[in-house]
């Protein structure tokens, strides 16, 4: 997600490479960038030296290194499912923190980020800024923090889910006799025509309903859909995963 961000970053120019650190414990992550970008490769011992700071790495891993992440004069960004501005600001011994939600769209550019900060992330422009890093990898929503981790739950994991919706199809599509490899490809064009209609046309039901023919092949479908309890399993996953976001951010 680090190096995501980092690529809209240079892409939209909104800063020089010049103006970029990167640290992360294997070092060839930071040859990897270094040599594609010519972005500064930093110490922890640096760290202070940077106005902000974006905060890409586990959950579990932060709160196991905060104390060696802690500098009061920093303002600092994190993409950390779970971890909440009150806890960054405990663990990092300033108010000037953000949180921000983004997906796996970020790689592409196509990312929905939730973002929220405290009133000194804001008073610092590290809010704006947040805004602005995000707003390079995709669309930006303001959205309250008590509604984080249900944004993590169904925004920030759903890339996982509609990949296995679409390798799903694909395999029901290998089952009738298609190719595996157009069955593949079919399947990701299909969510995307699928989820650009929904956004130029349609509420989903009425798409639902403009497919399915009286008597058709897609009612028939649809059948089976609501048999396997589908729309359950969406729901449960999405439940599911915001619980588990609340518990990566417990501390103490
Ligand atoms: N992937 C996603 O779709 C999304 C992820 N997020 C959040 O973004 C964060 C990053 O996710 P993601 O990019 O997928 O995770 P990755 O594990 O791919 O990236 C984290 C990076 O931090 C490195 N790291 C681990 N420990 C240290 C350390 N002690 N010092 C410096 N670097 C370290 C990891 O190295 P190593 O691999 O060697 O452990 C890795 O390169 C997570 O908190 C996640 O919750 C948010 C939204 C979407
Ligand atoms: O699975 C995770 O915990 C992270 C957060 C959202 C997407 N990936």
């Amino acid at each position: 997600m680090g190096g995501a961000v980092m690529e809209g970053v240079i892409s939209k120019g909104l800063l020089k490479t010049s103006e970029i650190g990167i640290i992360d414990h294997n070092p060839s992550i930071v040859d990897k960038w270094v040599e594609k970008y010519g972005v500064r490769p930093m110490k922890m011992s640096e760290l202070g030296q940077a106005e902000r700071v974006l905060l890409a790495l586990q959950p579990r891993h932060f709160l196991q290194l905060s104390d060696d992440l802690a500098r009061p004069s920093v303002g600092y960004i994190s993409t950390m499912a779970g971890i909440s501005t009150t806890v960054l600001a405990r663990r990092l011994g300033t108010k000037r923190v953000v949180r921000v939600m983004p997906n796996l769209g970020a790689t592409i550019g196509k990312s929905q980020s939730a973002v929220t900060g405290t009133k000194e992330a804001s008073e610092y422009g590290d809010l704006a800024f947040g805004h602005e890093l995000f707003s390079s990898v995709g669309s930006v929503y303001d959205i309250p923090e008590n509604l984080f981790n249900a944004f993590t739950g169904m925004v920030g994991s759903g890339p996982a889910y509609a990949a296995v919706f679409a390798e799903a199809l694909a395999d029901g599509g290998v089952r009738v006799g298609l190719p595996r490899s157009q069955a593949n490809e079919l399947a990701a064009k299909l969510l995307i025509t699928t989820g650009e209609l929904l956004l130029q046309k349609a509420h989903p039901a009425i798409l639902k309903d403009e497919v399915a023919s009286p008597g058709g092949t897609t009612i028939a479908g649809l059948e089976q859909i609501e048999r396997y309890t589908f729309r359950a399993a969406a729901i449960e996953a999405v439940i599911a995963a915001t619980k588990r976001g609340t518990e990566l951010g417990m501390d103490e």
